[in-house]
């Protein structure tokens, strides 16, 4: 037991196979025969049975049947001659007044007298064809000749009966019919020569018709190998009349009420098709049709029809065929009664029934046209068939048939009599060519085609079942109740042949599944409808999402537009005069330090002894400024928003703070530099003046920040041009060479405090390189442009902010004008002949400017307090660069004032310049 389950030694070595090579595969006979030699390999063991492909290919499968055309089969009947008695025949009238006919009373009276022996024109050779012979006197005048119609399918004797009739003609298509192929019989022939009587008979003596009937319900009850058991019949009955010649109308036979047909084109609607259970309906109906048939009497016929009558029997297929076992199809057989083609001078009609005749004969004529086109057509398929069939109605419905593409069958009726030789030989001249037309089996194609009356039953499954209407609910389950009753009644009327018990409860059951069917049919349509709108509700509810995005993306865009601009608009609004760009970058760059600085200052207030020190010293200094002056001094400290300050006390209550220390040395060092012993009036165009007391010129023009950069230049040139001397007032404007010379002059003469040249200079380069950078983005777009840009895109908000910063660069240009200036006062130092020169080109630009604030006048704008503050502050902060920068007056009269600077104050004064200009 151990040996069993131990495993197997593992082989030294490990045959790894690959697949063989693909070979083309043998053909099927030598594998066969291969397959039938024993393998020397397999030895029996497992044999393969062979393929049996001998045994299949010997099978014998039924080959279809070739469809041959089959030709148009043409019947012909002959009347029997007249049967003539002693009494005279008696004509009576139809129960209908109008197809009633005036009687002749001459021929009244010729048919009143007995008559001889009427002698056949028309003699039967066999069952196939007929010799007619012309009367004598016709044979005297030579004007005819006996002749033989030959190839009729079956030529029925004057005493054939209407068994023999049907059997012959109507059996075979009924044959067809019942596996579901459609016919067409229809029966032509002269007025009065028997079509009627051969089609529905009399009821002694039934036509084909009845008799159909008869044998459809006689074979469902006998056999099952038609499924006739399985099918449904409807009989429908209708007929084409004209109205007074204008027109052809249809009416039905089996309707109720008004029996008037829709007629469109080749479409016959609301014709009722009434289902057939047993022969006694069927019989019935028959009967109702031919009582509604409009007939009238003639002198050729008592009961001569003024119609075109058609019986249609259509047989429901309900499910797989036994014989075919295939899906059966509708199959409908049609049987015409054709009105009998008249001749004036044998009916003798008059008035309305001439007209009626002309008709008939239209029709017959038409009918003979199209198959006589359809012959020619299939002789010679090259000329195309001519469409006769639109010319009436009837051709029209039966168009399949008269194109042959459904079998047909002919049967002609004649009268025998030597008087009915000119309509006999007319007819079968006529129509014995027609038995070579030829019927394509093409029966599955034309079946959509074969009825074209729509059954009014049909109506109630056009209706829309879009909406869960009641009413139409309502309806569908009536339209399915009554089909359902139809059926019903003639299952129950074979459960009651076949004696099945009670087939109610299946009938209910299936009403009611029907019922639910319909509902659930609706119901399905509704919902349909209510997804569709669902999702055109999603697609809506998408798109506005995606238009909420793309809004969200726009609104974000034109916030980073905002802020671009708001940044941008530090630098455009500097650039309204381009030395001013230095400043911007300098007043942003002051306003981040500003809280720094202040820190910083403070601190240095409260930690640092020079600074204490020089604080008071300032103070004694101050104050001793305060007191040189006779007159209070409304000299304005050349800050930032000092308008407000107007005396030396105000100022020096403000020289704790280390601001205000800042300002008021500011003001020391240009009373210093001034020292006017009269008050000075002078203005210190510095920002926010409004309240400095000025001249109105001048005043109006500084609250523009070009006018006041203008304004400045222009007090400067004013100075140059009134004093002979240098001008020493003090304008801490742009372009104050001469104050920045004073200035300098000062420095050297009296200041005792080092200048502090180096913390200019640094400034002067930082500002340089600033304005060099600026005017780079300054020139990307022209000032008025940005401007104007500015004012349109930004909101009020930015629009004030945009102001204040305007206000601010003004300003800043106030401080840092001067030291550009500076930077240039230096080169005149070394030469005093360019110093002129730039002092001509400065007044010519003042002059240019000054024309252009003239044509512009600037608008007074008031500024928020909050702007005020924060001029002030960078101000205080930026009055540390303008130290040396010596005030002046207007006036041209100067005063110079040196002011010594300790070396605290000068430390001080480098700590801050550094901090501040980081
Ligand atoms: N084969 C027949 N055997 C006996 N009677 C016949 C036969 N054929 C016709 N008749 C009789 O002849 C009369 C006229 O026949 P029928 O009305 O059928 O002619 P029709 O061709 O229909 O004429 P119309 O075209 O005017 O309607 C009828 O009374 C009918 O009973």
């Amino acid at each position: 037991m151990e040996e069993e389950f131990s495993p197997k030694p593992c082989p030294s070595t490990v045959t790894v196979r690959r697949n063989p090579p693909r070979k083309a595969r043998a053909t099927p006979y030598t594998t066969t025969a291969a397959a039938a030699k024993p393998l020397p390999s397999s030895n029996n063991s497992h044999e393969v049975p062979s393929f049996p492909i001998d045994e299949i290919l010997s099978i014998q499968i039924p080959q279809p049947k070739p469809s041959v055309p089959e030709s148009l089969k043409i019947f012909l009947r002959i009347k029997p001659l007249r049967i003539f008695t002693n009494k005279a025949t008696t004509v009576t009238a139809k129960s209908r007044p109008r197809n009633v006919w005036p009687q002749n009373p001459s021929k009244k009276a010729k048919e009143s007298r007995p008559k001889k022996s009427e002698e056949a024109c028309i003699t039967l050779n066999d069952a196939y064809s007929v010799t007619l012979t012309p009367p004598q006197a016709l044979q005297e005048l030579k004007r005819s000749k006996t002749e033989v119609f030959e190839g009729f399918s079956h030529v029925f004797p004057a005493n054939c009966s209407q068994n023999d009739v049907y059997d012959k003609m109507v059996e075979p298509l009924l044959e067809d019919f019942l596996r579901g192929k459609s016919g067409m019989l229809a029966a032509l022939g002269p007025s009065g020569s028997g079509k009627t009587h051969t089609v529905f008979g009399t009821v002694k003596d039934p036509g084909v018709v009845p008799i159909t009937l008869r044998r459809i319900f006689k074979k469902g009850d006998e056999a099952s190998s038609y499924s006739v058991s399985l099918r449904l019949f409807y009989l429908s009955i209708f007929e084409i009349c004209s109205e007074r010649g204008k027109g052809e109308k249809a009416y039905d036979l089996l309707g109720d009420g008004s029996s008037e047909l829709s007629v469109q084109q080749s479409t016959i609607r609301g014709l009722k098709e009434v289902p057939i259970r047993n022969l006694g309906e069927a019989e019935s109906l028959i009967g109702q049709a031919m009582l509604k048939r409009a007939t009238a009497t003639t002198n050729s016929n008592s009961q001569s029809s003024r119609s075109q009558c058609i019986i249609n029997i259509r047989a429901a297929s309900d499910g797989v065929s036994n014989e075919t076992k295939m899906q059966s199809s509708d199959a409908m057989l049609t049987i015409v009664d054709l009105a009998g083609a008249e001749r004036e001078k044998r009916t003798g009609n008059q008035g309305e029934r001439l007209v009626e005749s002309n008709f008939i004969n239209n029709t017959s004529m038409v009918f003979g046209q199209c198959l006589r086109s359809l012959l020619e057509y299939q002789k010679n398929r090259k000329k195309g068939l001519q469409k006769h069939h639109q010319n009436s109605l009837l051709t029209r419905y039966l168009r399949d048939y008269l194109e042959g593409k459904k079998r047909m069958a002919l049967i002609i009726t004649v009268k025998a009599g030597e008087e009915d030789y000119l309509d006999t030989s007319y007819l079968l001249k006529q129509a014995s060519p027609y038995m070579k037309i030829k019927f394509d089996n093409i029966e599955e194609v034309c079946n959509k085609r074969q009825l074209k009356t729509v059954p009014r039953v049909e109506k109630n499954k056009k209706m829309k079942l879009s909406a869960p209407k009641t009413s139409q609910v309502a309806e569908i389950v009536v339209g399915e109740r009554n089909q359902v009753t139809q059926e019903v009644n003639l299952e129950g009327k074979k459960a009651d042949q076949t004696e099945k018990p009670s087939p109610k409860l299946e009938d209910n059951n299936e009403r009611e599944h029907i019922i639910m069917r319909n509902f659930a049919k609706v119901v399905w349509n509704v919902l349909k409808q209510y997804n569709e709108k669902l999702k055109v509700a999603e697609g809506d509810i998408c798109s506005l999402k995606e238009s909420l995005k793309n809004e969200q993306l726009k609104s974000q865009g034109l916030e980073t537009e905002l802020i671009s601009l708001k940044s941008s608009c530090l630098f455009s609004k500097s650039n309204l005069a381009e030395p001013c760009l230095p400043e911007v970058e300098a007043l942003v760059h002051a306003k981040e330090q500003l809280e720094v600085d202040t820190s910083l200052a403070i601190a240095y207030t409260n930690v640092d002894d020079d600074l204490c020190e020089l604080g008071e010293s300032r103070r004694e200094v101050t104050a001793e400024g305060c007191n040189e002056s006779p007159v209070p001094n409304k000299n304005v400290v050349p800050g930032l928003g000092n308008g407000e300050i107007f005396c030396d006390e105000q100022k020096c209550a403000k020289q704790d703070d280390l601001f205000n220390l800042i300002d008021s040395r500011k003001e020391v060092t240009a009373e210093g530099c001034n020292k006017s012993p009269v008050p000075n009036k002078n203005v210190v165009p510095g920002l926010e003046n409004e309240e400095i007391s000025c001249e109105e010129e001048k005043c109006a023009k500084q609250d523009d920040p070009c006018n006041l950069i203008d304004s400045r230049k222009e007090v400067t040139t004013e100075g140059f041009n009134v004093s002979p001397v240098p001008n020493k007032n003090v304008v801490p404007g742009i372009g104050n060479e001469e104050i920045s010379c004073d200035e300098h002059e000062c420095g050297k003469q009296g200041d005792p405090t080092p200048s502090p040249e180096q913390v200019e200079v640094s400034l002067i380069n930082n500002r340089l390189s600033n304005i060099q950078t600026k005017s780079a983005v300054s020139r990307r777009f022209p000032d008025s442009v940005k401007q104007e840009r500015l004012r349109r895109l930004l909101p009020a908000s930015s629009r004030l902010l945009a102001e204040e910063m305007d206000d601010l660069d003004i300003k800043d240009d106030q401080i840092e004008k001067p030291q550009v200036k500076l930077a240039e006062t230096h080169d005149q130092e070394e030469s005093d002949s360019s110093k002129s020169r730039e002092i001509e080109i400065l007044a010519r630009e003042a002059e240019t400017k000054k024309q252009k604030k003239e044509q512009k006048k600037p608008r007074r704008r008031l500024q928020p307090a909050s702007s005020v503050l924060l001029t002030r502050e960078i101000n205080t902060l930026e009055i540390e660069d303008d130290v040396a920068e010596p005030k002046g007056t207007r006036g041209g009269k100067k005063t110079t004032m040196t002011q010594p600077r300790s070396q605290g104050s000068v430390t001080l004064l480098r700590l801050l310049t550094n901090n501040l200009h980081l």
